[in-house]
């Protein structure tokens, strides 16, 4: 590898080995740091943000106030408990490395393309024997191309398979960019309404159903699974589902889709002092994930929950 790969720096803030859920046999997940949608149910909040940021575990504190004193900022004010000052933290990490109990955590790390490999290829036998290999996901893993561009290419040297985890909001040059180095897409469609979609999501999905689209047209159907979050009173309605199965119909080779029923992570939005819209809390029930099931098994899709 040369240098200027090695210098070229991506922002991760979890690397999940053993992973079983993100694509076939086993797996290491990476997760990109990053995501211009704010999904209401994402239950990977860390992630949206592109920067690094500071995770409180109340369950963990001492109470100590030993963080109050290390700030250089003077962001977080002790009364009792540890209150974080978002907007005056520069996310130095100076308080989480002096927690005697990680009540605090920096989240997000920065890898060269070099540190992130060597983590990658530490499982690589049981990659092999699995069937698996690595996962990129996120937040948006495309949101930071370049970087997941140059990890794709060393992971295609030495034949890593490599699934592609995405919302599939990016430009279409950026996806034609690493499309050719990506195995399996595992692409999330969640509303397909327009309107309704830039409600929960904060985006258009029309850069979305192009893109995917454009896969279809690059004969890459085959090595797509479409992902469909059912969240309860949000996508798992009719009119939704309805409209999810007209235009999965009307691309040619689409094959498999998984439905991945909402769980609720109201605790983590606390743990990072964001709002958390949600009102239901409550998964979806059995008898909704399969008359959704039921749906889209009719347009003859192998469905997944
Ligand atoms: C966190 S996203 C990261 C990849 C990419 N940004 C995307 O949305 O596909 C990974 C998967 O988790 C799903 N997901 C997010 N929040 C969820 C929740 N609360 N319950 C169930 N699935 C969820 C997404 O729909 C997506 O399929
Ligand atoms: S991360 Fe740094 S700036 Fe932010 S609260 Fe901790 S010590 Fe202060
Ligand atoms: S240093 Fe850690 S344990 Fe002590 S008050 Fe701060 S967050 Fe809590
Ligand atoms: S697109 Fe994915 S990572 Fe981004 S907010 Fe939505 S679920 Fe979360």
């Amino acid at each position: 590898m040369d240098d200027a790969k090695n210098s070229c720096l991506g922002l991760i803030f979890d690397v999940q080995r053993y992973s079983i859920h993100d694509g076939p046999g086993i797996r290491t997940t990476v997760f990109f740091k990053g995501c211009p949608l704010k999904c209401w149910w994402c239950h990977n909040p860390e992630g949206i943000d592109s920067g690094k940021e500071l995770m409180y575990f109340e369950y963990k504190c001492m109470h100590c106030g030993t963080c109050t004193h290390v700030c250089p900022m003077g962001a977080i004010e002790f009364d009792g408990i540890p209150i974080i000052r978002r907007s005056m933290c520069i996310a130095c990490g100076s308080c989480s490395a002096v927690c005697p109990s990680d009540a605090l955590k920096l989240i997000g790390r920065e890898y060269t393309v070099g540190e992130l490999m060597k983590e990658i290829e530490r499982d690589v036998l049981y990659f092999d024997n699995s069937g698996g290999g690595v996962t990129f996901s996120g937040g948006e893993p495309l949101y930071q191309h370049e970087f997941l561009l140059e990890v794709l290419k060393e992971c295609k040297k030495i034949d890593i398979h490599r699934t592609l985890d995405t919302s599939g909001f990016a430009p279409q040059e950026v996806l034609a960019s690493v499309m050719d180095y990506v195995d399996l897409f595992l692409y999330d469609l969640k509303l397909i309404d327009e309107k309704e979609h830039i409600k929960y999501t904060g985006v258009s999905n029309a850069q979305i159903k192009e893109n995917l689209h454009f896969l279809v047209d690059h004969g890459r159907a085959k090595d797509v699974i479409i992902r469909f979050p059912v969240i309860p009173e949000i996508s798992d309605t009719a009119d939704n589902v309805e409209t999810l199965a007209e235009f999965i119909s009307s691309m040619k080779g689409l094959k498999e889709i998984d439905l991945l029923p909402f769980h609720d992570v109201s605790e983590k939005y606390n743990r990072l002092d964001k709002d958390y819209k949600m009102t239901v809390h409550k998964s979806p029930s059995r008898e909704r994930l399969l008359a959704i099931k039921g749906r889209l098994e009719g347009i003859g899709l192998y469905v997944k929950i």
